[in-house]
């Protein structure tokens, strides 16, 4: 069945377009906006995805605000893919009380807590839903690549590392490691997933590394003032176990900078430049 997309929003940028569109999830059984940037030249030519998954409080429109990613996408010839962080206006009791829970904190998991699991489907919708509705609706290549931010890094790195040959390259900023060892990630955890920590593991990137044999390269960008380093993203966790089980791990630590969009833009480039390299197979 064809999914039908209403536009909200479109510009012409840097030669090519950004969009912004809203359709109907059969994932989240709702409503769902996600936003797409298209290279110019992108009307003849099919080219390669890349998913940005975005952090907590954040909608399909923060990346494509404050990031800057258009020009160096538009010369590329990448297209950015941005979904929503979460259902919205779900209907769920209390969704809209805490940042780091509900709307725009869907963590990238599929829910199966009640009354969580009809629509916190997040997981389903990146992984599988909103991949054919793009391949349906615009010209993409078949390879894509992902990257992510804070609660975004998170799911970058689960979708890469539960589903290795699926992306060309993965790659993080300030992701959140090891959810089940911070409190974001335990709140999110026992309210979608329930008490079962066997559940949690598999929506952890840590653990995940230790199931994984593929070995994908991660790229993980991390600033040292970031103020929820310690407590809730622990870059130290992903290092020790990458170098334990030999996993290819590039941890860049960057001083001086925060957990703000200011960081992801001063690196965004670097990351588009390495997302482009592995999709071009080179
Ligand atoms: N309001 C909260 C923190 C909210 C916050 O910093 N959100 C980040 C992502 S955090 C991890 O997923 C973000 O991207 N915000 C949007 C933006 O445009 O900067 C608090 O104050 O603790």
């Amino acid at each position: 069945m064809t999914t039908q997309l209403e536009c909200l929003d479109e510009h012409r940028c840097f030669g090519g377009r950004q969009l912004r569109y809203r359709h109907r999830s059969e994932s989240v059984d709702g409503d769902m906006t996600f936003s797409i940037f298209l290279p110019p030249g992108n009307e003849d030519t099919a080219m390669p995805v890349l998913w940005w998954l975005s952090g907590l409080t954040c909608t399909d429109q923060n990346f494509v605000q404050k990031a800057g990613a258009q020009r160096k996408a538009a010369e590329l010839g990448l297209i950015i893919v941005c979904p929503d962080t979460s259902p919205r206006d779900a209907g769920v009791p209390g969704e809209d009380d805490r940042y780091d829970l509900g709307s725009g904190a869907g963590f990238y998991v599929d829910a199966t807590q009640d009354p969580w699991s009809e629509h916190y489907r997040m997981y389903d919708y990146v992984t599988r839903e909103l991949p054919s509705v793009i391949r349906e609706h615009f010209n993409v290549a078949q390879a894509q690549s992902i990257s992510g931010h804070s609660m975004g890094g998170h799911g970058a790195l689960v979708c890469a590392l539960k589903n290795p040959g699926k992306y060309a390259s993965v790659s993080a900023f300030s992701p959140i490691v090891n959810p089940t060892e911070c409190q974001w990630g335990v709140d999110a955890f026992q309210t979608y997933l329930g008490e079962d920590r066997a559940s949690w593991s598999e929506y952890d990137a840590c653990e995940l590394v230790r199931k994984n044999t593929a070995r994908q390269p991660l790229l993980v960008e991390q600033g040292e003032a970031d103020n929820f380093l310690d407590e809730q993203l622990k870059p130290d966790r992903l290092e020790a176990v990458c170098q334990e089980l030999d996993h290819p791990l590039t941890l860049n630590m960057r001083p001086g900078y925060d957990h703000s969009y200011f960081f992801i833009a001063s690196f965004i480039d670097e990351h588009l430049d390495y997302h482009a390299r592995h999709l071009s197979g080179a």
